[in-house]
C-alpha cells in the first residue's frame, strides 16, 4: 500500500517529461521500518535521480513514513543473457553485455553544443578523445556550476556508443560512488564493489569530485580503482566545479592521479557566446524571440548556461501564450536572473547619440526640426524602447512628447531601418559606444 503512495506522490511532485525521462523503471524494492530501498535500471540513472530529485525523495518518504524517514536507490542486479559474451575473469564470471549500459540523454550531443572560446578547448578535446579514444587518459574538466560539463562529457559518450553499442559507460556522481562503497562494506560485499568499478567498465565519468573533499577512505578507493581502469587502459573523466590544484583536504597522491593526463576548463562565457546559446536554444524549440529581446536577457543575465536555459525557456513559453515578448516583458518575467541596468540608460543613449550624429543632448531634447537631429532624436527613442525596454511613457518625458508621439516614431525607424542601411550603420554605432561605456563602467 505504502509502496504505491511513495510512487504516485513522486509521480504528482515531478513534471511529466521528468517522470517519463528519469522514473519509468523505478520502483520501491522494500520498506524497512522507516527507511524505503527505490530500485532503478542503472546506476546513471541512480546518480543522476539522487543528484537532481534528492530533495523531493525526502519529502516524500517524509511525507508517507513520517518525519526523519529515510531512503536510498540501488541500481538493479545484472541480468546475465545468454548470449552474452564472457570476458575472464578469475573471481567470477564476468559477461560483457548487460553491465552498466548507461542510457544516455540522447539530446546531449557534440552537434548542439554551442562552441565559443570559453568552451573551445574541452569541447576539441573531448571530441578527439571520442574520435581517437585513449588519447588522453585521465582527463580532468572543470567549471562551475551549469556552464556544460555534463553535456560535454554525454555528448562524448553518445559519441562513443554510437559507434560501438557494447561500451560500458557509466557516469555517476562521487557522492553515489560513496554512498554505495560504504553501503557494501557494511554488508561485506567490498568485492562486488571493486568487481564492478575496477572490471566491468570500459568508460568511467565521475561527476562533482569536490565532494570527496576528506573524506579519506572513499578517496584511498578512487584511488585503487583509478589505477585499475587506468593501467588496463579504460578511460577515466572527472568532472569538477574546481581545478586539481584548487582541491582541498585531498590526498596528493590522488590529485597527481588527476593532473596525470589532460586538465581542461570551461571558463565564464562571453555576452556574445550567451546570445549564441539562447539563439540555439530558441532555434532547437523551433521558436521565434526576438533578436534584441535575447541580445538583452544574455547583457544582463547573471548566472550560468544552466540559467540562461531556463530563461529562454520562459521566454518561449510567455510568447507561445501571449503572441509577443519584449524587451520589458524580459526585464518584468525574468527580473530575478537580470541584472538591473544601474546606469542611467537615457543619458548614455544621449551622450552616445550626441557623440556620433555630431548633434548636441540639448538640441536632442529640444523641438528641433532639423532633419538630421529629428533623425537622431527617433533613433534615441526606437533604442531606449526596444533594445532597453523603457516605457513609452518615460521616453515621452524625456523627450517632452506625447506618449502617440513616442510610438510613432518608434515605428517610423522600425520601418526606415529595413532600407535604410546608414540608419543601421547609425545604431550599431552607438551601440558600440554604449558597450564601451558598460566596459569601462564594470572594470
Ligand atoms: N555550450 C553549450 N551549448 C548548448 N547548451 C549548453 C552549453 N553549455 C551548457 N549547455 C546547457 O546548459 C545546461 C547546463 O549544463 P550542464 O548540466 O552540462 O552543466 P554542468 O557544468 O555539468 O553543471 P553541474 O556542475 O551543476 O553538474 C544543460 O542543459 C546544457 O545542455
Amino acid at each position: 500500500m505504502n509502496k504505491e503512495k511513495l510512487l504516485s506522490l513522486l509521480k504528482e511532485k515531478v513534471s511529466r517529461q521528468q517522470w517519463e525521462h528519469w522514473f519509468i523503471d523505478f520502483s520501491v524494492k522494500r520498506i524497512e521500518e522507516n527507511h524505503v530501498v527505490f530500485e532503478v535500471g542503472n546506476l546513471f540513472i541512480k546518480g543522476y535521480i539522487e543528484k537532481k530529485f534528492d530533495k523531493i525523495l525526502r519529502k516524500v518518504v517524509g511525507e508517507v513514513l513520517g518525519p526523519g524517514a529515510t531512503y536510498e536507490i540501488v541500481d538493479a542486479p545484472i541480468s546475465l543473457s545468454d548470449n552474452s559474451e564472457i570476458v575472464s575473469d578469475n573471481v567470477a564470471l564476468v559477461r560483457k553485455k548487460p553491465v552498466l549500459i548507461t542510457p544516455l540523454n540522447p539530446k546531449y550531443t557534440f552537434d548542439n553544443f554551442v562552441v565559443d572560446e570559453f568552451n573551445q578547448f574541452a569541447y576539441n578535446v573531448l571530441l578527439e578523445a571520442a574520435k581517437k579514444p585513449g588519447t588522453y587518459n585521465p582527463i580532468f574538466i572543470h567549471s562551475e556550476a551549469g556552464m556544460g560539463k555534463t553535456h560535454l562529457v554525454q555528448a562524448y559518450g553518445n559519441y562513443l556508443l554510437s559507434n560501438n553499442p557494447d561500451l560500458r559507460y557509466a557516469y555517476l556522481t562521487s557522492e553515489s560512488f560513496m554512498n554505495e562503497l560504504v553501503t557494501k562494506l557494511k554488508t561485506g560485499n567490498m568485492e562486488e564493489f571493486r568487481e564492478r568499478y575496477r572490471k566491468k567498465i570500459d568508460v568511467l565519468v565521475i561527476d562533482d569530485i569536490q565532494f570527496l573533499a576528506g573524506k579519506k577512505g572513499v578517496q584511498i578507493e578512487l584511488f585503487h580503482t583509478f589505477n585499475t581502469l587506468y593501467e588496463s587502459g579504460k578511460q577515466i573523466i572527472v568532472c569538477s566545479d574546481r581545478s586539481p590544484k584548487e582541491l582541498k583536504e585531498f590526498q596528493d597522491r590522488v590529485i597527481s592521479r588527476f593532473q596525470m593526463g589532460i586538465v581542461v576548463q570551461i571558463k565564464t562565457p562571453s555576452q556574445e557566446a550567451m546570445y549564441k546559446i539562447s539563439k540555439k536554444i530558441v532555434d532547437e524549440e523551433k521558436a521565434d524571440v526576438p533578436d534584441e529581446v535575447l541580445e538583452y536577457v544574455a547583457r544582463h543575465l547573471k548566472g550560468s548556461i544552466r540559467i540562461l536555459k531556463g530563461a529562454v525557456v520562459k521566454l518561449i513559453a510567455y510568447k507561445s501564450m501571449y503572441g509577443e515578448v519584449t524587451v520589458s516583458t524580459a526585464k518584468s518575467i525574468l527580473k530575478d536572473v537580470l541584472i538591473e541596468d544601474t546606469r542611467s540608460t537615457d543619458h548614455d543613449i544621449l551622450d552616445a547619440a550626441s557623440k556620433i550624429f555630431g548633434v548636441s543632448k540639448e538640441e536632442l531634447v529640444s523641438n528641433s526640426r532639423d532633419k538630421k537631429t529629428a533623425m537622431a532624436r527617433q533613433l534615441c527613442m526606437y533604442l531606449m524602447v526596444r533594445k532597453f525596454g523603457m516605457s513609452t511613457r518615460k521616453v515621452g518625458e524625456i523627450f517632452s512628447k506625447s506618449h502617440p508621439a513616442v510610438i510613432s516614431a518608434v515605428k517610423n525607424i522600425e520601418e526606415k531601418m529595413q532600407e535604410d542601411k546608414r540608419l543601421i550603420g547609425h545604431m550599431k554605432l552607438i551601440e558600440i559606444e554604449l558597450q564601451k561605456k558598460a566596459g569601462n563602467a564594470s572594470s
